[in-house]
């Protein structure tokens, strides 16, 4: 590869996407009209539920997928007429691993730089490289199968990277990770986004996204419905949230948000919701009149076991933007699924 290929054409865009849409063969319509630019250099999260159209979306940009409609530049190629210089010059880490259980970490990365055309003599130097950057250059010569979930995932990462591309797909890189696995992730997306790398991120995690990415898309039914980094994704939501514990039962919780939303504590542009332990009220003064709401729910005769004030997540946003919460139950169940522990190649 030359450093041609690596240009982008000097549009200072990485991704340049306008009104994409991908219809499946069925009819499904996962992608409706997407415009999206992505400048080089950024670390770019693409949040949704599932089925939102996240992947579809990757694997429209890396050419995996022809749009139905639309235009798309990656890396200032054509994705119509220019497929091959766009694989040549994208890394992607899919969904599920493409570690070869049967090759050793470094065998791993040898194959994927032959596939690759990495130049013979730079091999040796670039894997070490690799190794290295990704914690297993001790256990390098170990086979794969030997792995844990969280060193499989550094491992493909590494992969993904062999060709030195200037732009990398991750798509939900860390799901079924425990979190000192996904921690190990994060360090190595940020130490390759720092060395000037564009990184495409999909995620459920929205702590993933809000503790990696300079700007964010939330995708919802195959449409963006927001764009911003996080600070001005969480100022939109606007004020401070009182979250209020009240055990369910006896419709108390929905007591609790009527008597929230009465207009007697709070003004009456105070967002209040059901939530899974009580109410939430998001408002400007949350704070001021926190005890007052407090008051007026024991004088209901509502029982309240605890109450938090605080800033706004990315959980708010993603809340206040779809109307949906991403179910943490399934990241959990997902998270039990592989830890760091699991380790049995020292
Ligand atoms: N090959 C296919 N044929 C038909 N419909 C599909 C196909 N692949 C995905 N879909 C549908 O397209 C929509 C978007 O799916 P997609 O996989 O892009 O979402 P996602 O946001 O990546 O979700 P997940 O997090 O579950 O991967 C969903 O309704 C899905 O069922």
């Amino acid at each position: 590869m030359t450093d041609d290929t690596l240009r982008t054409d000097g549009r200072g865009a990485a991704i340049d996407a306008e009104g994409v849409e991908l219809t499946y063969a069925d009819g499904t319509e996962a992608v409706k009209g997407i415009d999206l630019t992505i400048p080089e250099g950024e670390f770019f999260g693409f949040l949704g539920a599932n089925g939102a159209g996240k992947t579809t979306t990757i694997k429209t940009f890396s050419t995996l997928l022809s749009p139905t409609a639309g235009s798309i530049t990656v890396n200032g190629f054509d994705v119509r007429d220019e497929p091959r210089r766009i694989r040549e010059t994208i890394g992607y880490m899919a969904q599920e691993t493409s570690v070869d259980e049967e090759l050793t970490a470094r065998e791993n990365i040898r194959f994927a730089a032959r596939a690759y055309g990495v130049p013979k003599s730079e091999r040796v130097e670039r894997i070490d490289e690799l190794l290295d950057l990704v914690d297993l250059a001790d256990v390098g010569d170990k086979q794969a199968s030997e792995f844990s979930g969280g060193m499989k995932k550094r491992l493909d990462a590494a992969t993904a990277l062999v060709h030195n591309p200037p732009l990398v797909f991750l798509d939900e890189p860390t799901t079924g990770l425990d979190p000192k696995a996904r921690n190990r992730l994060w360090e190595y997306f940020e130490r390759i986004n720092e060395r000037g790398t564009t990184l495409f991120l999909t995620t459920q995690y929205l702590e993933e996204a809000d503790q990696l990415c300079d700007r964010i898309a939330v995708i919802m039914d195959g449409e963006i419905v927001a764009t911003g980094s996080p600070a001005e994704l969480k100022r939109r939501v606007g004020g401070e949230i009182l979250d209020v514990d009240v055990p369910a039962g006896e419709d108390a919780r929905e007591r609790a948000a009527e008597i929230a939303r009465g207009g007697d504590v709070f003004d009456a542009d105070a967002d209040v919701t059901v939530t899974d332990d009580g109410i939430s009220v998001t408002a400007e003064r949350a704070r001021e009149h926190g005890t007052d709401l407090l008051v007026a729910l024991r004088d209901a005769g509502i029982t309240v076991t605890g109450f938090n004030i605080r800033a706004p997540t990315l959980d708010d946003v993603f809340l206040a933007i779809t109307g949906e919460e991403l179910d943490s139950e399934d990241r959990s169940a997902d998270a039990a699924d592989v830890t760091e522990s699991e380790v049995s190649a020292e």
